[in-house]
C-alpha cells in the first residue's frame, strides 16, 4: 500500500507561512493584490476562481475580479487587458484560459505585463523559466508539483523523472523545474514507443497527460513515486473528476502517491497567492 501524498498538509503548511509574509507586507503599508480576469462564466473557471478567492482570504491577501461578457470583441477586450495590466494596486494576473474563439489568444496573453504574470501566460515568463532566471514564474500547477516533492522530502537530484505529457501548461514546464533539481528527465506522451515500459523506469512519475486513468499497473514499478496532475471527469462517477492515474490499480503497486481530488489541485491556489506575493515583493523592491 502507497503513502498518500495529501496536498491539503503541503497547502496549510504554505498558507501558514504566506499568511506571515503578508502581515510583514502589509505592516509596510501594502496589500498584496491578486486580479482575475474572466471571460464569461466557464464552470471551470469558476471553480477555481472560488478557491482563489478563498486562498486569497485566508492568507490576507487582496483580490478583485474583472469579468467580461462572452462575446466581449478583441479590441475591447485588449483594451480591459492592457488596462488591468496598469493598474498599480494589482501585483499578479490570473487570465482564465482558454478564452473564447473569436478572440487571438496568442495576442492577449502577451499584453499582461511579465513581471504580473504569475501563471506564466507570456512569453516573456516562458522565456525565463526556461533559462532558470528566477524572476519568471512558472504556471502553477508545475510549480505545485515541486512543492508537494519538496514538503515530502522526496529526492530528486540524480533521480530519473519521467513527465507523461508535454503540454505548454504542465509537461514543458515540469520538466525544466525537475531539471533545476538535478533530476534526469524524460519527456514522453501518447505516440512515444513502449510508453508503459518507458514510464515504469521513472523514480518520480509525473502523469500530465489529461486523460482519465490512463497509467494501468504496467506503467509503474514498486517503490514508485507517482504526482497525478489529471483533473478529468471521471466516466466511472458522473458529476465527479478523477485523475490521470488508476488510482485503484496503481495504488497497490507504487510507494507514494498522490490522490485526485486533494492532491496537485488542492495546492495550485497557494502557489498563485505565492507567485502574486512574490511579484509583490518584486516590484515593492522587498525581496
Ligand atoms: N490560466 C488558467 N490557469 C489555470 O490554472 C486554469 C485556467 N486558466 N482555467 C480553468 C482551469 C481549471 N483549473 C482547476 C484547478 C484546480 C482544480 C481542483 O479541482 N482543485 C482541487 C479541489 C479544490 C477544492 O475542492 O476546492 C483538487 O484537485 O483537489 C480544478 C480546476 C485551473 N484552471
Amino acid at each position: 500500500m502507497a503513502e498518500r501524498l495529501a496536498g491539503k498538509a503541503v497547502a496549510d503548511a504554505m498558507k501558514e507561512e504566506l499568511s506571515q509574509k503578508v502581515a510583514a507586507i502589509k505592516a509596510k503599508g501594502i496589500t498584496p493584490k491578486l486580479g482575475i480576469i474572466r471571460v464569461g462564466a466557464r464552470p471551470d473557471d469558476l471553480f477555481y476562481e472560488g478557491g482563489a478567492k478563498k486562498t486569497c482570504d485566508s492568507v490576507g491577501m487582496a483580490y478583485q475580479v474583472f469579468e467580461y461578457p462572452a462575446d466581449i470583441d478583441q479590441a475591447a477586450f485588449e483594451q480591459a487587458v492592457t488596462a488591468v495590466g496598469a493598474n498599480k494596486e494589482i501585483n499578479g494576473i490570473l487570465m482564465f484560459a482558454p478564452l473564447p474563439k473569436q478572440l487571438d489568444e496568442k495576442k492577449i496573453r502577451n499584453l499582461i505585463p511579465v513581471e504580473k504574470d504569475v501563471d506564466c501566460m507570456t512569453i516573456g515568463s516562458a522565456a525565463k523559466v526556461y533559462t532558470d532566471d528566477p524572476t519568471g514564474f512558472p504556471p502553477c500547477t508545475p510549480t505545485a508539483c515541486m512543492d508537494i516533492l519538496k514538503f515530502y522530502n522526496i529526492p530528486l537530484k540524480g533521480k530519473k523523472a519521467v513527465v507523461l505529457g508535454r503540454s505548454q501548461v504542465v509537461g514543458k514546464p515540469v520538466a525544466m523545474l525537475l531539471l533545476r533539481e538535478h533530476a534526469t528527465v524524460t519527456i514522453c506522451h501518447s505516440r512515444t514507443d513502449n510508453l508503459p515500459a518507458v514510464c515504469a523506469e521513472a523514480d518520480v512519475l509525473i502523469a500530465a497527460v489529461g486523460r482519465a486513468k490512463m497509467v494501468k499497473a504496467n506503467y509503474v514499478k514498486p517503490g514508485q513515486i507517482v504526482i497525478d496532475v489529471g483533473i478529468n471527469e471521471d466516466p466511472a462517477n458522473p458529476g465527479k473528476y478523477c485523475g490521470d492515474v488508476d488510482y485503484a490499480e496503481v495504488e497497490p503497486i507504487v510507494g507514494k502517491i498522490t490522490p485526485v481530488p486533494g492532491g496537485v489541485g488542492s495546492v495550485t491556489t497557494v502557489v498563485l497567492c505565492k507567485q502574486t506575493i512574490q511579484a509583490c515583493e518584486m516590484q515593492n523592491g522587498l525581496a
